[in-house]
């Protein structure tokens, strides 16, 4: 008989067959994990579920944690513990306990005295953890990032933390698959910031739901790696499940020599399979989108949604212009939360604070990229008065290597802010926030309403664009920089440290060696709970009562629950931070006449909303377990973000996707006061004005588990025995996924230890 022949693939479908444990026979199956990257906001109730369980993390090798989210980012010269460093009880409380929880369960962790902690998504690549051609998560929306280097990385919510810690697997439905080529040249000025922010613009942040976004194209094969990173982190805000680049000589060139990459004869066998990393001729996408690289010029958001997108020579939209009633009425919100009034061209946008950080644009060369443009401006440039631009390094390391390049010293004398690497502003969960109505040119990835602190307005752009802004104190054509006269300027002006203004532009320099070197260690596998575990999830059978409406396209899990409230370490006790913006007044704290806040909607059990997008934004549980501390068991609308959903799910509680115009009608019960009920088991919404019950439909095993409350992990946990033999033959076929471990290095004494280092 001859082999039968294999259908092309593309690299999606490679990496996702190649990590396949199990699939059921509805298509549900058991993939393996890689790489586990664990910060302190996700990770605590997932600890707790394992302590409580009496389980292990299987994996601690191929597991690495640091804190990032509470850090503060002003100097570390006199840090002795987290204890009296973090001022902010609640950020304490969560660093304090990933310290104890990474030490209880052996895990590798960068704390705030190792040069190597910085924001999750910073330090993977960083270190060499993430590599192509593996699975990767975290409890993060943006661990898209590391699809940068061909992986299938996804975030997750805390209940799949937790089962990964325990199983190393997760429970999956393949993505589907989509391709987006940019071919073509790019202008001057536009870096892959602009070029995702025009997707994004493009297909919208729902256009990438339920997709592995696959980019190419001559454009994305130019990109250096962490272009390419850029790139891939803001998958997330095209809706996308994942984002991934074909791995190739950059990304070799990249990982060879990280801590944690193969070494000798390792490397060349895996930089062997990884050469095969690439979709087939003639592979099939579900959806294709082309873009031309010369149709984008440097970029900017006006709104309040990342898909709220202008070129920087043009002007905010006018809702005049607009004729869907809900889409006018939705850019009139957001334009009235940004203080912009319609037809303003976009360069006499005033701006307050800039914000160069995050995991999209904090590594080297956004450092270097910024620098460049101050530098530009002229050695005198100085921050515009009266505006505050800090700068905050995406990593320890990265610091010391920018500091080695000489950029901070350009950035202090221009008087910017030169911090300790995190978070930062990104997100505010530490002191780092913009106060209410000010205004920020951010190289951050959200601009959700309060994102950056209550009030805040926030504009996305590339690192050049938030230097450019800075010294002008307006949005800025970063172009106007560019110009040969300016470049003329800076090369005739004094020298720094560097032979010529641009020398790191095209000689950059290694990243230091890692302060300790690894130590390989056996893969093992941590004691089997008994099958039977019990679930603490509910039962979801029959849900009657009463709906709330709601009428707000793309709801982000930042409006469901803002970042105040993910500081707390337990599941619970989070009613009053549900919609937390909405239904309170920031100047008096009273309540305001959000539905949530009317009667009899106080009571409601279910949530209706007409637009689409539900859940969208960041991983965060909390988001799901805010809305069952109020009581809503069932939330019905027209789509969903796909990590939102997950979560719900795995919370005893039921999404339910109907059509827009159904979902519409159903808020016209519930404004009516009419009871909804929702029957899983017969899969319909009954209603009370006597009219005909609406079918739906659901993923027929999480059916199976909403109904008999039944726990993933234990489920997960029967297949124990293939989990088994899949690491079997993982050691052998890519040995060097079994991880390096840093056991028992953990710094025991921080105080110590941080006397030790020079910050
Ligand atoms: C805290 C975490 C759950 C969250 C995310 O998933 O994205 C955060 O990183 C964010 O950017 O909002
Ligand atoms: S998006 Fe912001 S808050 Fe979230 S991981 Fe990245 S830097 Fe941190």
């Amino acid at each position: 008989m001859p082999a039968p022949v294999r259908q092309p693939r593309t690299l999606h479908d490679k990496i996702w067959d190649d990590h396949v444990i199990d699939t059921q026979e509805d298509g549900l199956s058991l993939i393996y994990i890689d790489r586990h990257l664990v910060h302190e906001v996700t990770s605590p109730q997932a600890f707790e579920g394992l302590r409580t369980a009496g389980r292990a993390v299987r994996r601690p090798d191929c597991t690495l944690a640091t804190v990032d989210h509470n850090v503060p980012t002003v100097s570390r010269k006199n840090f002795t513990n987290v204890q009296s460093f973090i001022a902010e009880p609640d950020s304490r409380a969560q660093c304090q306990a990933l310290e104890e929880n990474v030490k209880e369960f052996g895990l590798t962790y960068f704390g705030m005295t190792d040069r190597r902690q910085g924001i999750v998504h910073i330090i993977g690549p960083e270190e060499g953890f993430t590599l192509p051609g593996i699975t990767c998560v975290c409890g993060d929306s943006h661990t898209s990032t590391h699809g940068a280097f061909g992986s299938l990385a996804f975030g997750i919510g805390t209940s799949e933390v937790e089962h990964v810690l325990a199983t190393q697997t997760l429970l999956q439905r393949k993505a589907k698959n989509m391709l987006i080529t940019v071919e073509g040249t790019l202008n001057e000025g536009v870096t892959s910031k602009d070029v995702i922010l025009h997707i994004i613009g493009v297909i919208g942040t729902a256009g990438g739901t339920g997709s592995v976004i696959e980019y190419a194209g001559s454009v994305i094969r130019g990109f250096s790696m962490e272009a390419r990173m850029s790139m891939c982190n803001m998958s997330i805000e095209a809706g996308a499940r994942a984002g991934m680049i074909a791995p190739d000589e950059i990304t070799f060139d990249y990982l060879r020599n990280r801590p944690l990459a193969p070494k000798g004869e390792e490397w060349d066998r895996a930089e062997a399979y990884w050469r095969t990393l690439k979709t087939d001729d003639g592979a099939k996408f579900d959806k294709e989108v082309h873009i031309r690289g010369e149709d984008i010029i440097p970029t900017v958001t006006w709104g309040t949604s990342p898909q709220d997108v202008v070129p920087i020579t043009g002007s905010v939209p006018d809702p005049a212009n607009i004729a869907d009633a809900v889409k006018r009425a939705s850019v009139e919100r957001s334009l009235k939360y940004m203080g912009l009034t319609p037809n303003t061209p976009m360069q006499e946008v005033k701006i307050d604070k800039v914000f160069i950080g995050s995991c999209t644009n904090s590594r080297i060369e956004d450092l270097r990229s910024a620098a460049k443009i101050v530098l530009a401006a002229g050695l005198d440039a100085k921050v515009a008065d009266g505006l505050y631009a800090m700068i905050v390094p995406g990593s320890g390391l990265i610091k010391q290597q920018a500091e080695a390049e000489g950029l901070d010293v350009i950035f202090k004398r221009a008087g910017f802010d030169w911090r300790e690497a995190g978070c930062s502003m990104c997100l505010g969960m530490n002191p780092d926030q913009l106060s209410p109505g000010e205004r920020c040119a951010s190289t951050s990835n959200r601009n959700f309403e309060g994102r950056q602190g209550a009030g805040g307005r926030t504009h996305l752009l590339s690192p050049g664009m938030a230097a450019a802004a800075a010294i002008t104190g307006k949005l800025t054509d970063v172009r106007k920089f560019l110009s040969a006269d300016a470049q003329e300027k800076v090369a005739s002006g004094p020298k720094l440290k560097l032979t010529s203004p641009f020398e790191f532009l095209t000689d950059p320099v290694l990243p230091p060696p890692a302060p300790e070197l690894p130590t390989r260690v056996a893969p093992t596998s941590g004691p089997l709970p008994p099958a039977e575990s019990p679930s603490s999830v509910e039962k979801f059978t029959i849900v009657k009562g009463i709906a709330a409406p709601l009428h707000i396209e793309n709801v982000d899990t930042d409006m469901i629950i803002p970042k105040q409230f993910l500081k707390t370490l337990k599941r619970t006790g989070l009613a009053n931070a549900l919609f937390y913006t909405l239904r309170k007044d920031p100047a008096t704290g009273a309540d305001t006449d959000f539905v949530l806040n009317r009667e009899p909607y106080t009571q409601a059990k279910i949530l209706v909303c007409d637009g689409e997008n539900f859940g969208c934004g960041s991983s965060r549980e909390h988001a799901p377990w805010s809305l069952n501390d109020f009581g809503i068991r069932c939330i019905i609308a027209p789509s969903f973000a796909d990590i939102f959903r997950n979560n719900t799910m795995q919370n005893g509680m039921l999404p339910v996707a109907l059509p827009k115009e159904v979902c519409k009608e159903l808020t016209e019960d519930a404004e009516a006061g009419f009871e909804l009920e929702v029957d899983l088991e017969k899969q319909e919404v009954r209603r009370a004005n006597g009219k005909p019950p609406i079918p739906f439909t659901v993923d027929p095993f999480r059916r199976h588990c909403l109904i008999n409350g039944l726990d993933d992990i234990a489920l997960t946990l029967q297949k124990a025995q293939k989990i088994e033999e899949f690491e079997g033959r993982r050691s052998q076929v890519w040995p060097w996924l079994d991880g390096f471990g840093y056991k028992g290095k953990i710094p025991l004494n921080p105080a110590k230890q941080a006397a030790k280092m020079e910050w």
